[in-house]
């Protein structure tokens, strides 16, 4: 389980979140919707450890992820996909999905068999190099690199932004299907359009303050 409680965040003296409260329970899916500029990769950044808390906590798990440096975010089975892909643009697709375990040492075979399966499109352009790909191939890519770190943890920053619609849709199903793993998932969107159909419980974020939302079929 994700818990966030109370967290501010400052950057260069100006708030940005605000006494910021989240929980992602153990293989759920949640939702973060908020316009641009509302601190959505923000939240996701404090989560990855690479922006400092001013107050509060994020627990995952029994760990103080406030206080554990951003390294040891693969270790823990925590998986993030930035909005902006960040791609190695000469590596090859597989060389960019594996540099995530890199840092552990575990270049794990069986997760990345895993994530081909998962994503069977991915492993026919496996050894092309990603500066070589769409912009939409390229997401793929980056989930799949998010997929084979984020064994227990997910965070994926607008997956769907820029996408075309039948790969939103793909981007969807493979969503859907980490139900089946007991994953916990947070989507970021600036809108409710495609998250809507796979998350359990959806936040609204609006200049740095943090709502859950009632569930339109909760009434
Ligand atoms: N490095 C930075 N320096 C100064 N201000 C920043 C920095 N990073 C983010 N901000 C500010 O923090 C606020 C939240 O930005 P953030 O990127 O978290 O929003 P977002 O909800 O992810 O928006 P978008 O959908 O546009 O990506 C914005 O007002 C932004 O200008």
């Amino acid at each position: 389980m994700l818990t966030i409680d109370n967290a501010s965040l400052s950057i260069q003296g100006i708030p940005i979140l605000r006494d910021v409260s989240l929980a992602i329970e153990t293989g759920t899916t949640v939702g973060l919707i908020g316009r641009n500029g509302a601190g959505k990769t923000t939240m996701m950044r404090a989560v990855m450890g690479a922006l400092p808390l001013d107050k509060g906590t994020i627990q995952f798990e029994h760990q103080a992820l406030h206080k554990t440096p951003p390294h040891h975010r693969a270790e823990l089975g925590i998986g993030y996909l930035p909005e902006d892909r960040r791609l190695v643009p000469h590596f090859s697709v597989e060389d960019n999905i594996l540099v995530s375990l890199w840092a552990t040492g575990n270049a794990d075979r069986a997760r990345l068999k895993w994530v081909y399966d998962l994503m069977p499109e991915i492993g026919r352009f496996a050894d092309r190099r990603a500066m070589t790909l769409s912009g939409g191939q390229q997401k793929l890519v980056a989930l799949a690199r998010a997929l084979v770190a984020g064994s227990n943890l997910l965070l994926l920053d607008e997956p769907f932004e820029g996408v075309a619609p039948a790969l939103a849709q793909r981007l969807m199903e493979v969503i859907s299907d980490l139900r089946r793993e007991h994953l916990s998932v947070l989507i970021s969107e600036s809108d409710y359009t495609h998250s809507e159909k796979v998350v359990d419980k959806v936040y609204a974020i609006e200049r740095g303050q943090i709502s859950l939302m009632p569930r339109a079929d909760a009434a």
